[in-house]
């Protein structure tokens, strides 16, 4: 008999304790979302809300090329802007992201033991969690989504503790995407006259994280969300989205008219692009000059949808607040120091609401 899903306590036991996951409930059968899953009217999202102004990608082969200095101002002012950019040519092998996709529905297209074993408390390593929606015993309503997370330790570790259907393209994604990463980065912090060495680099995006993240086919898309409201902890993070769409980034609103609807603009997919996006991390490091963008991902009753981000972020013991020499430029400093791991801690300590993740680090003026 199917599990009755209407029933708050059972069905959290399945879903997140036993690791069913929202793939496991789904194929139970289901003709409806339970209750736990609804989310409030203002956070659910409304497919005709996307604004199609989409900006076209960015090609960064050209950095270097003849036209170095404009990929470096659209780099730049896509990160003062929206906090969210596309880029192809960018290095890593078109044939991988295929890989990638695949791995992605090969791990979670197994049944539920074989994924449970990387349930937190149980996983063989603490740097490999195999987790659904984001912290769950917080939330008042569930998202739709499953994700195994790789935090990356070395190669052994990799290779020995990571999932054996996702580990070899997540490992060769993570590698092939380093170079890209840094280069970026150098960009943005070089338009700041900061100039990036290997010590930043460690200090900025010395941890990598791969997450593969299933958002199942879901009976009332209207009524939920695959992820709810948030920015991304980090300094930058690199995304592959597949075909099927669904992810919306908010357009800031500069000071712009109380009660004022959001808007919220779709990250078309475009075949062989990555996502790159903004994370607080570098909006504390630039001292508010780049935004880190607040996002969300709908789901579709259609099809499954798989999606692979690698988060670049500081190391846990990292000192990380606004640099020096952008605080001497503006004259002040808009958020403090702190102990990245603190930032992670306050992070993972509660659900999504936007980018409330900042109110940690921010100096409120007197
Ligand atoms: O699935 C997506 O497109 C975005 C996922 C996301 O925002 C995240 O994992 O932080
Ligand atoms: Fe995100």
């Amino acid at each position: 008999m199917a599990p009755s899903f209407h029933n708050g306590g059972s069905l959290f036991d399945f879903v997140v304790k036993d690791g069913n996951g929202v793939k496991g409930m789904v194929d139970a059968g289901l003709s409806e979302i339970p209750e736990r899953y609804i989310q409030p009217p203002e956070e659910r999202i409304n497919k005709l809300d996307a604004n199609p102004n989409v900006p076209t990608p960015i090609d960064l082969s050209e950095l270097d090329g003849p036209h170095h200095d404009q990929v470096v101002e659209a780099l730049a002012k896509a990160a003062e802007t929206l906090g969210f950019f596309q880029v192809v040519n960018h290095g890593v092998p078109v044939e991988l992201l295929e890989r990638l996709k695949d791995s992605a529905h090969h791990f979670f297209n197994q049944p539920p033991e074989k994924k449970a074993v990387y349930l937190k408390g149980v996983s063989p390593s603490p740097f490999v969690k195999y987790e659904t929606s984001f912290v769950p015993e917080m939330e008042k309503a569930l998202e739709w989504k499953d994700y195994v997370s790789m935090v990356y330790t070395g190669d052994a570790d990799a290779i020995k503790y990571w999932p054996e259907k996702c580990k070899e393209s997540a490992l060769e994604y993570l590698k092939t995407s380093t170079e890209m990463v840094r280069r970026i980065l150098e960009v943005l912090l070089g338009k700041l006259g900061v100039t990036l060495d290997n010590s930043m680099c460690d200090r900025y995006i010395g941890t990598k994280m791969v997450n593969m993240n299933f958002y199942p086919t879901c009976p009332n898309p209207e009524l939920t969300v695959g992820v709810g409201r948030h920015s991304d902890m980090g300094t930058l993070t690199v995304l592959l989205q597949d075909g099927i769409g669904g992810l919306y980034v908010k357009v800031e609103d500069e000071g712009g008219a109380a009660g004022r609807k959001d808007e919220w603009i779709e990250i078309p997919p475009i075949p062989n692009a990555l996502v790159i996006n903004v994370g607080d991390t570098l909006q504390i490091l630039s001292n508010g000059k780049y935004k880190s963008a607040e996002h969300r991902v709908r789901t579709t009753s259609m099809q499954s949808r798989v999606s692979i981000p690698i988060f670049a972020t500081p190391r846990p013991m990292d000192k990380i607040g606004p640099l020096p020499q952008v605080v001497e430029k503006d004259g002040v400093a808009r958020y403090r120091e702190f102990l990245f791991e603190e930032y992670m801690n306050n992070f993972f300590g509660k659900a999504h609401e936007g980018k409330k993740s900042l109110d940690f680090a921010q100096i409120t003026s007197p």
